[in-house]
């Protein structure tokens, strides 16, 4: 029951121009649609807002056909103007009821759980899903808290009821025990940015999601 309702966060693709290589955002990401991601999260530390509103725009006109669904990290205004699927928010961004007040019952709202604590307070706060950041330490993002492990899942899976995403060092060789651990999906940025075929790398990672 819980896999099929959740089958939208299986295989997150968090996106990072700096790995691409070259390539365009959306080249990379209808690559690793093809490949087999089912929810994609725009990630831009660097832009400007205009830039970030026109990736989130085209994200949108190639996702939305497929059904794929569209997050937004950190802004919430940028999640509201292209009319995003949802909106991705750390310890240091918006609170959810704030964000909840602006976006409305039906926007998904996830948030990053950096402990037990946070995720019980992110559930509590009527988030969607929560990213369990980080589950292994990753040289993508330097500014994480310690990484909960696979133990750590366990443990917030023990405590909460919804979906939670293992966000952090994933990729082929450890995404299975993400799953085994009690997550309902993986995210995963390096693994699939950075592959010289992101369509090959999402295919071999979500074959070993089953
Ligand atoms: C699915 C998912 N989980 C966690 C994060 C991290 O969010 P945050 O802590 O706000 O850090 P930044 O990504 O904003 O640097 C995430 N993006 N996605
Ligand atoms: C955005 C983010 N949030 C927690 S860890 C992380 C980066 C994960 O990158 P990678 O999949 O390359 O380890
Ligand atoms: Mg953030």
């Amino acid at each position: 029951m819980r896999e099929s309702v959740n089958s939208w966060l299986l295989l997150n693709l968090v996106t990072d121009r700096s790995l691409s290589q070259g390539r365009s955002l959306v080249e990379v990401v209808a690559e690793a649609v093809a490949g087999g991601v089912t929810c994609v999260q725009l990630r831009e530390k660097t832009c400007s807002t205009r830039q970030f509103l026109d990736e989130a725009l085209a994200l949108k006109a190639l996702l939305q056909p497929l059904r794929v669904s569209l997050i937004i990290n950190d802004r919430v205004d940028i999640a509201m103007a292209v009319g995003a699927d949802g909106v991705h928010l750390g310890q240091s961004d918006m609170p959810i009821s704030h964000a909840r007040h602006l976006l409305g019952p039906d926007c998904l709202i996830g948030i990053s759980a950096e402990s037990v604590q946070d995720a019980l307070a992110a559930e509590q706060q009527g988030a969607d899903y929560i990213g369990i950041s980080p589950v292994f330490s990753t040289p993508t993002k330097t500014d994480t808290a310690p990484a909960l492990g696979l133990n750590g899942i366990r443990q917030i899976r023990e405590l909460v009821r919804i979906p939670l995403v293992g966000i952090g060092g994933i990729n082929l060789t450890n995404a299975r025990q993400v799953i085994a651990a009690g997550a309902d999906g993986v995210a995963v940025v390096s693994a699939i940015m950075a592959a010289e075929s992101p369509r090959q790398a999402a295919e071999v990672i979500r074959r070993e999601l089953g």
